[in-house]
């Protein structure tokens, strides 16, 4: 049999989708990254990260925005591409942004075209469950494989009444429609976002796709973290589920400092970094 793709090894094929069905089925479990950029990219790549998603979360981390709310298109795009330049074994998923797939199957199809075309992914994500089983069906159809998310979507922010655990109580019905919803309108994957572990687990059990959890306790298939989150670049307070893993911030803040000490001491540029 051959060596799992998502386990790095010896492969350099790029990662398939049909990789991530093999992976459940043998309850080999794998880590998402969000990537943004081109070296980080490249980064998660050697570190054998199977799957980079180009999140919405960008608002947050890179523009400087305080929710995923005015992200757009060209945004996504922009990095996508920067993503997609410095990776060739990884599965690029791009995040279709609040405000261009909701409105039908035809705005979906058509964002998600210039996510492959011009950004260059090979999969999209949107938010939602039954609601947007439609959109998840027309790009299916249409040979654009769609990652689903569903929990706490935070492009709903405002309607979910802020940042809260979804499936809690009568809500995890709703959890376990939306899970079944996304996978029959053929989803190839289901990002749960802030749910308690037990329904995450059932959701895990009943669904022939991967779970990736995000908040989402031990028993999904995979989990995702938001790059700058789990590597302690993010300086303000981060949610619950996170783990860090580096203190990147200290380290750039230390870098920064003496090269500015340096420079007012003269001691830098040395003659090593002068020309004659
Ligand atoms: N930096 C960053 N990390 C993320 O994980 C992330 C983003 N940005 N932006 C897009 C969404 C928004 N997400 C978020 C943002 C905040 C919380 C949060 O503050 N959670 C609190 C409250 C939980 C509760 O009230 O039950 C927590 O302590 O986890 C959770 C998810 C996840 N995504
Ligand atoms: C947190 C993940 C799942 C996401 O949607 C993002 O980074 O935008
Ligand atoms: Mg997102």
């Amino acid at each position: 049999m051959t060596e799992s793709p998502l386990y790095g090894g010896t492969s350099t094929a790029r990662v398939r989708i049909h990789h991530l069905q093999q992976a459940k089925q043998r309850g080999e479990k794998w880590a998402m990254l969000t990537a943004y950029d081109t070296y980080s990219a490249a980064v998660f790549e050697e570190a054998g990260i199977p799957v980079m998603l180009v999140g919405d979360s960008s608002g947050n981390v890179v523009l400087g925005h305080t929710s995923t709310v005015p992200v757009t298109v060209d945004d996504i795009l922009l990095m996508t591409k920067a993503v997609t330049r410095s990776t060739s074994r990884a599965l690029i998923v791009a995040d279709l942004p609040f405000g261009s797939y909701e409105s039908g199957p035809q705005q979906a199809f058509g964002t998600a075209v210039r996510m492959m075309k011009e950004g260059g992914a090979q999969a999209v994500k949107l938010e939602g469950g039954l609601r947007v089983a439609p959109q998840i069906r027309l790009l299916h159809d249409a040979g654009i494989p769609v990652m689903a998310h569903i929990g706490f979507t935070p492009q709903s922010e405002h309607a979910l009444g802020g940042f809260r655990v979804q499936g809690r109580g009568a809500g995890a019905e709703q959890l376990l429609t939306d899970a079944h919803a996304v996978q029959e309108a053929g989803a190839f994957a289901v990002v749960l976002e802030m749910v308690p572990a037990t329904i995450a687990a059932q959701v895990t059990k009943e669904l022939a796709i991967p779970t990736i959890g995000i908040g989402a306790g031990v028993d999904c298939d995979a989990q995702v973290l938001v790059w700058p989150d789990m590597a302690g670049l993010n300086g303000g307070r981060v949610p619950k589920f996170v783990k860090k893993y580096a203190d990147l911030r200290g380290e750039l803040l230390r870098a920064a400092q003496e090269f500015a000490d340096d420079v007012r001491g003269g001691t830098f540029p040395g003659p090593e970094h002068s020309f004659d």
